[in-house]
This record gives structure tokens, sequence and C-alpha cells, in this order.
């Protein structure tokens, strides 16, 4: 199901908001108590209050917009398990489960697999280090994926096989930026005219954060994607989720807000500045249930 919504004034470019369908895990659990990247500092205090309230107005915001969201319940002493995006990749009803690079995260990969079989999809075992949708990106029908922190070569391989698409491989290489989706937004992630969207599925990505030979590529496949600035993907101002016209980003992307304005998007600001202490943002906590 999908429902126009009218395209920002100054744009001559139509978008359309398309209905999704989400995973998400309520932050109740939430707190930092080891470091697996450069984020996390168990010596700061965290607030897991503020995380669900924080939390809580992303759903909101994802209901509000009419979009589905299915909700895992929390396992105590699994504290990242709000960042549901690590748990899978779902493409037409098939979740590719997640195998976790640290044993900290180890124990939410089965558990995600359980919620996935109990809720009607097929489950892929994995047999190679993955992180699901942090180092998989789905745009149009390209799966572009991520490497050197976190997933590993071989999972590119695998999960090429799993979904019999094409896997474009591209190697991060600032610790910041350990997942593709925190230097990666795909704008678009319905591809083509055919389904009433714009030409081709578009993305945001930070340069930056990539390696030369990967920089090429998305310069080759994505000529009109958004290049976003330093401060920006500073402030995981690209691990943000659209649904084609609606993009949520966080509120410190003050640039990343104006571009996608001036591209008819319909950029709205919520805050998770708690679970940004994790190491996580928006589109961390947000895993597409692609059926
Ligand atoms: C875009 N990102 C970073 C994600 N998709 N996931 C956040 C994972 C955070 C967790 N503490 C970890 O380090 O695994």
């Amino acid at each position: 199901m999908t429902h126009n919504i009218a395209p920002a004034a100054e744009s001559a470019t139509t978008r359309t908001a398309h209905r999704r369908r989400y995973l998400m895990c309520r932050p109740e659990h939430f707190t930092v108590s080891y470091t697996i990247n450069p984020w996390m500092e168990p010596a700061n205090p965290t607030d897991t209050a503020k995380a669900v309230r924080q939390w809580e107005a992303l759903y909101d915001a994802y209901l509000g917009f009419g979009h589905e969201v299915h909700l895992i319940d929390p396992i105590e002493g699994l504290p990242d398990m709000v960042y549901t995006a690590n748990g899978g990749f779902v493409i037409d009803g098939t979740a590719y489960g997640a195998k976790f690079r640290f044993a900290e995260r180890g124990p939410e990969g089965p558990a995600f697999m359980d919620w996935f079989r109990d809720n009607g999809f097929t489950v892929a075992d994995p047999v190679e280090v993955n992180e699901g949708e942090g180092d998989f990106l789905l745009v149009g029908d390209v799966i572009l994926a991520g490497t050197g922190f976190r997933s590993t070569g071989d999972s590119h391989r695998e999960v090429g096989e799993v979904f019999g698409k094409e896997v474009v491989s591209l190697t991060l290489v600032d610790p910041r930026f350990y997942h593709l989706d925190t230097a990666i937004a795909v704008l678009d992630p319905v591809q083509g005219v055919e389904n009433g969207g714009p030409e081709k599925a578009n993305i945001a990505y930070l340069p930056h954060a990539f390696d030369e030979r990967s920089r090429s590529i998305l310069a080759e496949r994505f000529p009109d994607a958004i290049l976003v600035s330093d401060d920006d993907g500073a402030v995981f101002g690209l691990n943000s989720s659209s649904d084609g016209y609606n993009v949520i980003i966080s509120p410190r992307a003050v640039g990343f807000e104006a571009q996608l304005r001036e591209r008819g998007y319909n950029p709205v600001m919520i805050d998770l500045s708690e679970l940004l202490l994790g190491g996580g943002g928006i589109k961390c906590c947000t895993l597409e249930l692609r059926r």
C-alpha cells in the first residue's frame, strides 16, 4: 500500500511515501556496559528511561506515517538489542540471520531468528559473520554490502546466494562508521518508475567513510547521490530512515536536512542522543521486514 504526499513546494520532483513494515525493540535494558565501538564508553552514565522516551518518539513517528511496526521482546543482559537493524536482513519473506562479530552480542542472533520463525519468515541460517541490515542495504534490486569492521567479505557472497541478487562490496575505513548504515542512507528503497517512485533508487553517503575503490564504485553507480559533509556524518546524520518521502534524521544533521529539502524530501528530526551512547541511531533501531 502506498500513499501519495504532496511534493515540497520548491521542488519539481514528486516524491511518494511508501508504507513500510518495521521491526523494533523497546530499549528497556539499554545501557553501555562494554565497548565494541568507538562511541561506547561504559564510564559515562546512561539514562534508560530517557532512551525509552526517545525511542518512543521514533516508534510514534512511524505509526503516524502509517507504517506497520512489529516489536521483539527485549532480553535482559542484551543491552544492544534495541539496534534491530543488526538482527538480520529480510527480503521477500526470507530472513538471512545475523552472526555477530563480538561475543557480547552473540545471543541476539538466535533470538532474532526465533522471532522471524515465529512470525512466518523463512530463515536462512548464516555461516559467515554478518550484522544484518547494519551492513546490507537494498537499493533497487542490488544489495550494497559493507565490510571492514563487522560483516566479512564471505558474508557478501553468502547474502548474494541466499537472495540471488547482485551484491556490491564496499569497504569502510573509519572506525566511527563501522556499519554501512552509518555511512549510506537509502532514500528511495523501492526501485523505479513502475513503482511510482523516482526513476532510479537514490542514496546519500559520506565519501570519507570509504576506501578509494568503494568511492569510485559509488560515484559511478549513483551520480545523483547526495554527498553528506563530514560534520553531518559525524553526528550519525546518515543513520536515517526513509519511506521515499519522509526521511527521519538526527536534528544535528543540519546540512543534510537542507540537502534533503532541496531534493523534495521531507526531513523529520528525531533525537536519539541517548542511543548514540551505544553507537547507534535511527536506522540502527529499525529493521525493514520486506515480505
Ligand atoms: C548503524 N549502526 C551502528 C547499527 N546499525 N547498529 C548499532 C549497533 C551498536 C552496538 N553497540 C554495536 O556496536 O554493535
